[in-house]
């Protein structure tokens, strides 16, 4: 091909799709090809004589500016990628090639928009590490971390938040968010509750921060859209919407089409992530605790009463076991019935809990029997102390809903090491003692080795 071939192609330079850049020794733009509007959202005539570095994604820059100076001492790079701030605001993602010319002193350079694809990747890398997440975190506040890291990465997020709304209840709550529900001018609690409400994406824009804020339900923010500082997408399960996905910012910002897509994509999986961590988290609680009272069962006071047993070999320690059982507790069921029954079992839970300190632990191991843990207890007088309190507070009456109830206990005590060594003699030793009480007409208190009962009422 002769030279005037040459120079009638260069006219065609317009219609590639890449961009052609050319940097001058100063690093500032010298030429750039059509192609360079689509991609950076600026007219070539506006780029020429800008430093390039302030198109440069900040995080970016240090980066860029290490490869350049290698390209400009003669290295010729094929496969460098970065991202560019457009005119509007919007990231886009860069594969370049480069040499330096020496002839001319300056960059040349060829950019290709690999935003698509970069999201796509991020795309892939968030679902893998949202499922990742859901199996890794050791609970739903580490899950809600995990997916916060997650969001930055695909998005810009200055803050986040994640609104829940349980069952039965009218408004969401927020059990993640690192902003104020309530702060910056905008009621986050009814925005995210208009987005579980509708199950649509919400883009609030801030062109009225002291009043009320725009609320539109549009998807389409294109590239010259409006600016945008609040974007909620629903959490939807298989079953239900569950919450919502937060993103705010006290600067305005724009999210394009593609990245709310991407949004509401990933928001399924989020939304599944947390719907299976919770049925875990549930699971594990019925597992380990009573669903009546709430406190834990018998699964969790052995591994309660195993844990001081195995500290006991560590360092010499006491603690002691009570055995509690209510004294004619059917006669509550019977008179009042069942569902009242539940409730005076739910109160004395609670008041056996209020006599007992942190360390301690108090079990229901079924009807109306009561086990409790007291830990690193000085002498004998405290075990019989703390069961003295719990005896005495139980004899006050219990208020249900149609009747004032009584109700008295018997409590049965053993101590480590002097009655017993392991859990199961000691478990044994308590319950026989409160038997020996039950016997004796209840509402009283006995050790294991005693005879005597030590307080009656
Ligand atoms: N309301 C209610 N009652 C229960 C529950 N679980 C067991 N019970 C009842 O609790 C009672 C416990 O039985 P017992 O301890 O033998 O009866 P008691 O009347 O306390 O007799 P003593 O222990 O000998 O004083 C039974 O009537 C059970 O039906 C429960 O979850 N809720």
């Amino acid at each position: 091909m002769n030279t005037d071939n040459y120079k009638i192609l260069s006219n065609y330079i317009d219609l590639l799709l890449d961009a052609i850049c050319v940097v001058n020794e100063h690093g500032c733009f010298e030429f750039v090809s059509a192609g360079a509007e689509r991609i950076f959202g600026y007219t070539p005539s506006e780029m020429l004589g800008r430093p390039m570095i302030e198109l440069v994604h900040p995080d970016d820059r240090e980066h860029t500016l290490q490869v350049a100076s290698e390209i400009n001492s003669g290295v010729i790079k094929v496969d460098f990628e970065n991202r560019y701030i457009r005119k509007n605001g919007q990231i886009v993602h860069l594969l370049w090639s480069a040499r330096w010319s020496q002839t001319h002193q300056c960059r040349v350079a060829v950019a290709r928009n690999i935003t698509r694809r970069k999201q796509a990747e991020a795309r892939q890398e968030a679902l893998y590490a949202i499922s990742e997440a859901a199996f890794a975190a050791e609970d739903l506040l580490a899950l809600y971390r995990s997916i916060h890291q997650i969001i930055v990465r695909l998005m810009p997020a200055q803050h986040f938040a994640i609104a829940l709304q349980d069952n039965g209840h009218s408004m969401p709550h927020f059990p993640y968010s690192t902003i104020e529900p309530a702060s910056g001018g905008i009621n986050m609690t009814q925005l995210c509750s208009k987005v579980i409400r509708r199950g649509e994406t919400l883009l609030v824009m801030e062109d009225n921060p002291a009043g009320q804020p725009s609320v539109f339900r549009a998807i389409a923010a294109e590239a010259d859209g409006p600016e945008i500082s609040w974007l909620g997408v629903p959490l939807k399960s298989h079953q239900a919407i569950i919450g919502a996905l937060v993103l705010h910012h006290t600067n305005k910002i724009i999210y394009n089409s593609a990245e709310i897509n991407m949004l509401e994509f990933v928001s399924t999986q989020v939304a599944l992530a947390i719907e299976r961590k919770r049925m875990m988290a549930r699971l594990e609680y019925l597992a380990l605790y009573d669903s009546l009272t709430g406190l834990p069962n018998r699964v969790l006071f052995h591994d309660r009463v195993q844990s001081a047993l195995a500290r006991t070999r560590r360092e010499p320690d006491k603690f002691a076991l009570l055995y509690l059982d209510l004294d004619k507790f059917k006669l509550v069921n019977d008179e009042c019935g069942h569902s009242e029954g539940d409730k005076l079992l739910q109160q004395a839970a609670q008041r056996i809990k209020a006599c007992l300190r942190e360390t301690d632990t108090v079990a229901r191991f079924g009807g109306d029997e009561f086990v409790i843990l007291l830990e690193h207890i000085d002498g004998d007088n405290v075990a019989a102390q703390i069961a003295e309190k719990i005896r005495l507070s139980l004899q006050l009456p219990f208020t249900l809903i149609n009747s004032q109830q009584h109700i008295f206990p018997s409590i049965g005590v053993a101590l480590f090491p002097c009655h017993g060594t392991d859990a199961q003699q000691l478990l044994r030793l308590a319950d026989e003692a409160m038997y020996d009480v039950k016997n004796d007409g209840g509402n009283a208190v006995r050790f294991a080795d005693q005879c005597s009962v030590l307080y009656r009422w």
